[in-house]
């Protein structure tokens, strides 16, 4: 390999130089597999799960699904939703093949251009910002998704959009801040690392000067779920475990019904979103302090499981199934019919369910006293109007957690498919 092309993380010593010379020069060459992991390179899922467990793991770019969405969720989010501000049609398309290039290298633990830290001589700016350099892969994924605005006049691509993806309807109770809504394109960054996170966007927005400006952005940090069994439980902000009854990366038959767009579910234009996923984004701020002060017993009403062990109420264990007709001690029902997990239940919601993948967050303070903390709720789905939409209408009606959350951002997005060597991204889109 020549010296162009040398890993960030050469800096770690010979035998990590050699196994990671291999991950990238698997990855600039189409492929990428997690260091010394032959099942994870045969794609068996539970290895994968595994392997990508691993803190400083470089997980494959390429394959059916974008990684990042049954990945096992990393600790550390940054996401950015983009708008275009050119009007032409091949820059855009340009830029989404140079972000694939560069996506590739860092998700393998390499600078985002060869030699971009100092190659470029004293004259040029470095294509590389540097922050990462010598950091493992850390996990990295880059997930790219294409909001509905994209799909207005402006490059021709009405034609293409699919059915699917339109903007979510208003819900009662939402405070959405046009500031943190919307977006042309986003970007779904996640690692182990923030600064490896930081590092992919803060790179992706560089190669796209003059083409795309950044709308919003959102950092997180405690992953809210987990989105494999190999993974334990995580807590949000409000000291509940989250996740447990969440569609999970072993889950085959759940991710095709639930997560994965089929075939056959877009005709004509949006046929090309076959094996990717709709994502929807909500910031929710959490009034932890108003929680702060409510009793054990309330907020395990609230939820409708206990916060020790995340049992549903009535229970004793973490995975044992929600009994909705149990009754409490004194003859009412055990979870409250107000209670979160009910109303959020595909029992109560004709067998809907989603893949959440959120992050918990606390952009300082409100100026009144009061944290800015809550939790960036991201969830993958197969069709947002069929199952977004009627569980948050559900929960906005009748959920006793609306008093303690505020919805102030939104946002759709349609996530293409994996993407097969020497793909790369806007490739189907601009077919
Ligand atoms: C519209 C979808 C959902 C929003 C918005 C949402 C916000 C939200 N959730 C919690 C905390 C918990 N949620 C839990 C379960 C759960 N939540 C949703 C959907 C939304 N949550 C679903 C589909 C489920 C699973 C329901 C089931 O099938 O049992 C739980 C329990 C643990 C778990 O199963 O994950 C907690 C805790 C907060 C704090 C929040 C907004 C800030
Ligand atoms: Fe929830």
């Amino acid at each position: 390999m020549s010296d162009e092309g040398l890993s960030r993380r050469r800096l770690l010593g010979a035998s990590g130089t050699a196994a990671v010379a291999g991950v990238v020069a698997g990855a600039v060459g189409g492929y990428a597999v997690s260091r010394g992991d032959d099942d994870a390179a045969a794609g068996a899922p539970s290895s994968t799960a595994a392997a990508a467990l691993a803190l400083d793991a470089a997980i494959p770019f390429r394959g059916e699904h974008q990684a990042g969405i049954i990945t096992p969720a990393q600790d550390r989010l940054h996401f950015v939703a983009l708008d275009v501000v050119t009007t032409d049609r091949e820059q855009l398309r340009q830029l989404l093949e140079d972000w694939t290039r560069a996506a590739e290298r860092m998700t393998a633990g390499a600078e985002a251009a060869p030699g971009g830290l100092v190659g470029g001589g004293p004259n040029r700016a470095p294509e590389d910002t540097g922050e990462a350099y010598g950091l493992p892969a850390s996990g990295l994924t880059i997930t790219i998704g294409y909001g509905p605005s994209l799909f207005d006049d402006r490059f021709g691509l009405a034609s293409r959009r699919p059915a699917a993806l339109q903007d979510l309807p208003a819900f009662t109770g939402d405070q959405l801040d046009p500031r943190r809504t919307g977006g042309d394109l986003c970007i779904q960054a996640c690692a182990n690392d923030p600064q490896v996170a930081v590092h992919a966007v803060r790179n992706l927005v560089r190669l796209g000067f003059g083409v795309v400006a950044v709308r919003w952005s959102q950092l997180g940090f405690g992953r809210t779920s987990s989105t494999s069994t190999a993974q334990a439980t995580p807590r949000n902000l409000f000291g509940f475990k989250d996740g447990t009854a969440n569609v999970k990366a072993e889950e085959a038959a759940g991710l095709a019904e639930h997560v994965w767009v089929a075939p056959d579910d877009e005709s004509g234009g949006g046929a090309w979103m076959a094996g990717g996923s709709y994502l929807v984004a909500r910031r929710i701020r959490m009034h932890i302090e108003i929680w702060d002060r409510t009793s054990l017993q309330e907020q395990e009403d609230v939820i409708g499981r206990d916060k020790k062990e995340g049992a549903p109420l009535g229970r004793s264990k973490e995975f044992d199934p929600l009994d909705f007709a149990r009754k409490g001690p004194d003859g009412r029902p055990a979870i409250p019919v107000d209670a979160h997990v009910r109303l959020a239940h595909e029992s109560n919601l004709g067998g809907i369910r989603i893949l959440r993948r959120g992050y918990n967050f606390t952009d300082g303070s409100d100026g009144v006293g009061h944290l800015d903390a809550g939790l960036f709720f991201l969830a993958y789905m197969r069709h947002p109007g069929r199952q977004f939409v009627p569980m948050q209408r559900a929960l906005a009606k009748a959920d006793g957690l609306n008093e303690y959350i505020e919805h102030n951002g939104s946002a759709v997005f349609a996530c293409p498919p994996g993407l097969k060597d020497g793909e790369h991204w806007g490739q189907a889109l601009f077919a």
